[in-house]
């Protein structure tokens, strides 16, 4: 739990981007049921990235949805998305009316349990644009979501609740990374969602 209600106007960053944490977006017992809804019905897959030219098999599962006939291609692989799922749907509409952004798409992770996480990285590929806005939102176990300065390493970190949403914006993925540390405390799983605006769909 965060101590004190969350300040969606308040910058988390102290330069070189902007971090909105608005805290919980849904009421609880609407986010337990897309939280539900997104365990079961979602087809999960493991992801499959490229690295230091090994081919790796990541422990958490993603899917990608987005507009129709939209491809991507990240660490040496080509996704296509899915269509929107009418919760999908509704999450987006109410993501896109907070943060006054159009979104295209969206990746989901699914963590397991706190042995999971993700690494330090940026959102900056070539297809995502410069300065764009990426719309995170949370349900499930909490976990906290840590942002580190290129240059200084200065870090920043939140603890992302159940039905949250936190927006990264402006100059964020120029000069920071971030990451979702694993955890032995967290033994029950989250379901993170980030919608972005990619420049086009092939
Ligand atoms: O799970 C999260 O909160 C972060 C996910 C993320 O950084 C990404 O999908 O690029
Ligand atoms: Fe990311």
């Amino acid at each position: 739990m965060n101590l004190f209600p969350a300040d969606p106007d308040e910058n988390l960053l102290p330069a070189d981007g902007i971090v909105h944490y608005h805290g919980p977006i849904f009421p609880p017992q609407l986010a337990d049921r897309y939280l539900h809804n997104l365990l079961e019905d979602i087809p999960w897959k493991h992801d499959e990235v490229r690295m230091y030219g090994k081919h790796i098999t990541t422990a958490r599962k993603v899917a990608w949805y987005g507009d129709s006939n939209f491809s991507y291609t990240y660490s040496g692989t080509t996704k296509q998305a899915l269509p929107w799922t009418p919760e999908l749907a509704a999450i987006k509409a109410k993501v896109e009316a907070l943060s006054g952004t159009r979104f295209n798409s969206c990746l989901l992770n699914l963590y397991h349990d706190g042995g999971e996480g993700m690494a330090w990285h940026s959102d900056d590929e070539s297809s995502l644009g410069k300065n764009t806005t990426i719309a995170s939102v949370s349900f499930g176990a909490e976990r906290k979501f840590s942002l580190k300065h290129r240059v200084t390493g200065e870090t920043v970190s939140v603890e992302l609740e159940h039905g949250s949403l936190l927006e990264m914006k402006g100059a964020t993925q120029s000069h920071w990374l971030h990451c979702v540390p694993k955890t032995k405390k967290v033994t029950a799983p989250r379901v993170n969602l980030t919608f972005r605006t990619m420049k086009q769909g092939r």
